[in-house]
């Protein structure tokens, strides 16, 4: 009788130099110069807490704190999904919690792209939760057409296509989140 056992998953790892460049550095670097800028007349005399959302987000927060003059301090979550391209149910849970009480406080919730929305509407409703004073969402990207739920943020670096992006923090099975520029990963290289 003839046994089928799935094909074992091929992961690529194209060099980065390889692929198309979708916003350089100094572009990236400019934007989030224009958001800090933006946040920081928004937030005029207070001060805000920023959280950070776990890996992908850490680039891109250490990169925005430093672009908010207001005062500003920072916490981290982070959250498991499961297969999120695949499955719609889009099970999210939390694995690390915020470490400091922000009930009363102005916070931001940083993430790195907004794509399905799955994991910033779980997290939003987790952090209201916590009554803070307010609550926003920055993004560096924001990948619209693949949105599941309805979410939107509140501040954005770039919206970009239905493509996927690796670097400035966004890995492909964790490799690339050190790359500078925003790439486009080619489609050819995903894993089946
Ligand atoms: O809008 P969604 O479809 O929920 O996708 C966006 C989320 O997915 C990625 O994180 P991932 O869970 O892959 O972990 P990572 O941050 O450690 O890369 C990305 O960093 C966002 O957090
Ligand atoms: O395009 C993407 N790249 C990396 N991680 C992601 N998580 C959701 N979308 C993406
Ligand atoms: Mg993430």
């Amino acid at each position: 009788m003839a046994t089928s056992k799935p094909a074992p998953v091929q992961l690529n790892f194209p060099p980065s130099s390889s692929m198309e460049v979708l916003f350089s550095k100094e572009e990236i670097a400019g934007r989030v110069k224009a958001l800090g800028k933006q946040i920081s007349e928004d937030y005029a005399g207070q001060s805000i807490v920023l959280i950070g959302v776990l890996k992908g987000a850490a680039i891109f927060l250490s990169d925005l704190a430093r672009a908010i003059s207001v005062d500003n301090t920072f916490d981290f979550v982070a959250v498991s999904s499961y297969g999120r391209a695949r499955v719609s149910s889009g099970a999210v849970k939390l694995i690390k919690d915020i470490d400091n009480p922000i009930e009363g406080k102005h916070v931001i919730i940083v993430e790195d792209i907004l794509d399905t929305g799955l994991t910033l509407s779980y997290l939003r409703g987790l952090m209201l939760q916590h009554m803070p004073a307010s609550l926003k969402i920055a993004t560096c990207l924001d990948k619209p057409e693949r949105r599941l739920v309805p979410i939107e943020a509140d501040y954005i670096a770039f919206q970009i296509p239905n493509q996927f992006v690796i670097g400035y923090g966004m890995d492909y099975a964790e490799k690339y989140r050190n790359v500078e520029d925003i790439r486009l990963f080619p489609e050819e290289a995903v894993g089946h």
